[in-house]
């Protein structure tokens, strides 16, 4: 018997149509260095940090993420699903800073460069209660997924990841992760199936500008601003 084709949602319907992009977030050349063994470690350092004060940042957005799965989803498990990823965010912070230490990384005098204030400025934007859920869960989603799908590259036969960064391409392209950004995903394609038009103009709006505030975020490991 011929096997039923999956369903294809919106998101991987935008995905194809913004494939570059969606590349240039998920490939970026910091990424393929790490997996190429060809990093240079300051570069590593960067991101390190940059990335220390992101997340710290990007826990209140998680937050309102849990809030919005409370009051404006129908269903139940949407809650368990956000509150699992924001339980792990506890375990990341304690990470970095066992991560700063190995790499005499000190956090507290670390200044956010302007790609990462951006970011967070785009995220605080995305915490008003005028944004949809379906767009909120398709922001959320796609912010998990570049570093799924980054991370887990990494990882993938024929890598030449140091042995001393593998700790943190495990964090993100371990299959747990793979897992939740999977439950996430099918949270935001049934808001969408849903949603109005322009709700989905303004999901897909959203959509590829995490893309490219990921694309930002990963140039600056390179030393741009
Ligand atoms: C810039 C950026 N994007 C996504 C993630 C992954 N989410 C939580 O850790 C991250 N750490 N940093």
């Amino acid at each position: 018997m011929e096997k039923k084709p999956e369903k294809r949602g919106m998101i991987d319907t935008w995905i194809d149509k913004h494939r570059s992009i969606y590349t240039a977030a998920t490939r970026h050349a910091f990424v393929v260095s790490i997996r190429d063994g060809s990093v240079d470690l300051s570069s590593f350092k960067t991101w390190l940090e940059q990335d220390y004060l992101f997340v710290r940042g990007f826990v209140p957005f998680v937050a309102n993420v849990l809030i919005r799965a409370c009051k404006d989803s129908g269903e139940s498990s949407d809650m368990e699903v956000v509150l699992g990823g924001l339980a792990s965010l506890n375990d990341e912070i304690e990470w970095f800073k066992r991560e700063g230490s190995k790499w005499d990384v000190e956090f507290s005098t670390v200044v956010p460069q302007n790609a990462n204030q951006d970011y967070r400025r785009f995220l605080e934007a995305l915490m008003s209660n005028e944004v949809k859920y379906p767009v909120i869960m398709t922001a959320f989603w796609a912010i998990e997924a570049v570093y799924q799908e980054s991370f887990a590259h990494c990882l993938e036969d024929g890598n030449k990841t140091p042995v001393e960064l593998t700790g943190a391409c495990h964090r993100w392209g371990n299959d747990g992760f793979k897992q939740y950004c999977s439950s996430v995903k099918n949270i935001a394609e049934r808001c969408l199936e849903n949603a109005s038009g322009e709700v989905l103009a303004e999901a897909e709006d959203v959509l590829v500008r995490v893309l490219e505030h990921e694309v930002a975020f990963w140039e600056m490991s390179r030393g741009g601003q």
